[in-house]
C-alpha cells in the first residue's frame, strides 16, 4: 500500500485521481487530502477515503468538520496546506492545486522527502529552479501529469538525452481555434470554457483557450526535461491523441497516443514504472497537425521569449495571467484584455536574473493584488 496525500481533490485532476485511486484501492491509501469550496464534494471524499488529516480551504469551516469527522485532523488555508504535505508519514504527494498557490506545497512535500505526482505547471513555471535543487537535495522524484509531459517522459524514459533532437508539444488550439482574432473581440465566458477536446478546470480551460497553456507548458517542459528553449517545439493538433513526440539523431520519431483521459497519465506517474490496466481502446482515426501560428497566439511566442530570458519573468507572466484569468471569469474584462494585461506586466517589469523564492512569492503576490484592486474598480 502506498500512501497518497492529494492536494485540490474537488477538481478536475483531483477528482480523477480519487477515480484512480478508488479503482485501485488495494494499491493506495489516501492519508490526507486538501478540500475546496464544495461541501457535498467535501463531505463525500471525508466519508468515502477516510483520510487522517484533511485541509479544508477556509478556516471558518473547521469547527463543523472537527464535529462531523472527529477521527480526522483538519487543518486550513495556505498553511494548512504546508501542515498537510509536512504530516510525517512518507507518501506520494499527488498536486492537483490550480495556478501559484501550487508552489509552496510543492517545495515544502519536497523538503519532507515525500515524491511528487505534479499536474500543477505553475509550480516550474515559477521556480522551476529551485525545484530542482530542492529535489536534488533531499532525492526526491518527481513524475509529471500533464498530459504532454507525461507523453514526453514515455518517449524519452530510457533514452540517451544526447540523441534526442527535439521534442513536440501539441496544442488542441482551445476553444477559439476556428475564430479569427476580429471574432475574439466579441467572445463570452460561456464559449470559452468549452473546450473541444477536455474537460478541465475553468482556469486551464481559458489558458488554452488564449494559448497560455501551451506557453507554461514549453516552460514546465524546459525544467522538467532540462532541454533548451530552441529543441522544444509546439504543433496545432485539433484531435488531442498525440500528447506529445520526441525527435531522435538518428531520425526515429517516437510519439504517445491515447484516448483523452487525465486518468491514465494519472495512473502512469502512481504506478510508474509498472502499467495498469485500462478499459478504453483508441481508435485510430485521421489525424491532423498544422504548423503553430505565432501571429494567431501571441502569448505562447511571449511565453518562449520570457522563458529564454528566465529570472522573475515567468513568474510576472503567470501572475498576470492567473489574475487576469480571474478578472476574465468574474466577468469583469474582455477576453483579449487578458493578452494586453500580460504582456503590459512582463514589458514593464525589471528581470530578477536569479530570483529567490521570497522574491517570487513577493513578486507573485504584488502583481495579482495589483491587477485585481485596478480592475475591480472599473
Ligand atoms: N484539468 C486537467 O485536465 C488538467 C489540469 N492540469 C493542471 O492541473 C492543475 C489543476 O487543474 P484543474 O484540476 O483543472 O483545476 P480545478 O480548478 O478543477 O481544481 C483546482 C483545485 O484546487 C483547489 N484550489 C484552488 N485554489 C486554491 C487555494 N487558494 N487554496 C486551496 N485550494 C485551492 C480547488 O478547490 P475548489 O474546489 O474550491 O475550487 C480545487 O480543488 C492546474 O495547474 C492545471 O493547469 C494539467 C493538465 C490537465
Ligand atoms: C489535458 C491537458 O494536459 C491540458 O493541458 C490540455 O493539453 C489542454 O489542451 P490544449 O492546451 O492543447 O488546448
Ligand atoms: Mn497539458
Amino acid at each position: 500500500m502506498k500512501n497518497i496525500y492529494l492536494l485540490g481533490s474537488t477538481g478536475s485532476i483531483g477528482t480523477q485521481s480519487l477515480d484512480v485511486l478508488k479503482k485501485h484501492k488495494n494499491d493506495f491509501k489516501l492519508i490526507g487530502c486538501s478540500l475546496g469550496s464544495d461541501e457535498s464534494k467535501n463531505k463525500n471524499i471525508l466519508s468515502t477515503f477516510k483520510p487522517e488529516i484533511a485541509c479544508l480551504r477556509f478556516e471558518n469551516q473547521i469547527k463543523t468538520y472537527e464535529k462531523e469527522f472527529p477521527m480526522i485532523t483538519f487543518v486550513s488555508g495556505d498553511q494548512g496546506l504546508i501542515d498537510l504535505v509536512r504530516y510525517p508519514k512518507q507518501g506520494l504527494v499527488i498536486n492537483a492545486l490550480s495556478g501559484s498557490t501550487g508552489l509552496i506545497p510543492t517545495i515544502e512535500a519536497i523538503k519532507t522527502s515525500k515524491d511528487i505526482a505534479l499536474a500543477n505547471k505553475e509550480t516550474l513555471v515559477m521556480a522551476g529552479d529551485i525545484v530542482k535543487e530542492y529535489l536534488n537535495k533531499f532525492n526526491v522524484k518527481l513524475f509529471p501529469i500533464d498530459s504532454e509531459h507525461s507523453a514526453l517522459w514515455q518517449t524519452i524514459d530510457h533514452e540517451d538525452k544526447l540523441s534526442i533532437r527535439k521534442i513536440v508539444i501539441t496544442a488542441s488550439g482551445g476553444s477559439f481555434r476556428d475564430f479569427t482574432r476580429e471574432e475574439l473581440k466579441n467572445v463570452t465566458k460561456k464559449q470559452a470554457l468549452n473546450h473541444p477536446n477536455w474537460e478541465m478546470g475553468a482556469k486551464i480551460t481559458i489558458d488554452s483557450a488564449t494559448m497560455m497553456n501551451k506557453g507554461l507548458e514549453v516552460i514546465e517542459a524546459h525544467h522538467l526535461f532540462d532541454l533548451d528553449y530552441d529543441a522544444i517545439e509546439t504543433i496545432l493538433h485539433k484531435e488531442s491523441v498525440v500528447h506529445g513526440l520526441t525527435y531522435f539523431i538518428d531520425g526515429t520519431i517516437k510519439a504517445s497516443l491515447s484516448v483523452s483521459d487525465m486518468r491514465i497519465p494519472i495512473a502512469h506517474a502512481l504506478f510508474y514504472p509498472k502499467r495498469v490496466s485500462y478499459d478504453k481502446q483508441l481508435e485510430l482515426t485521421n489525424l491532423s497537425f498544422k504548423p503553430m501560428d505565432y501571429q494567431r497566439f501571441p502569448l505562447l511566442k511571449l511565453a518562449y521569449e520570457v522563458g529564454r530570458k528566465g529570472g522573475i519573468l515567468p513568474t510576472v507572466m503567470n501572475a498576470a495571467n492567473e489574475a487576469a484569468v480571474k478578472l476574465f471569469l468574474d466577468e469583469k474584462i474582455n477576453f483579449l484584455d487578458i493578452e494586453t494585461i500580460v504582456f503590459d506586466y512582463v514589458a514593464k517589469t525589471a528581470n530578477i536574473k536569479m530570483p529567490t523564492l521570497e522574491e517570487i512569492k513577493e513578486v507573485n503576490q504584488n502583481i495579482q493584488d495589483e491587477i485585481i484592486r485596478k480592475y475591480e474598480k472599473r
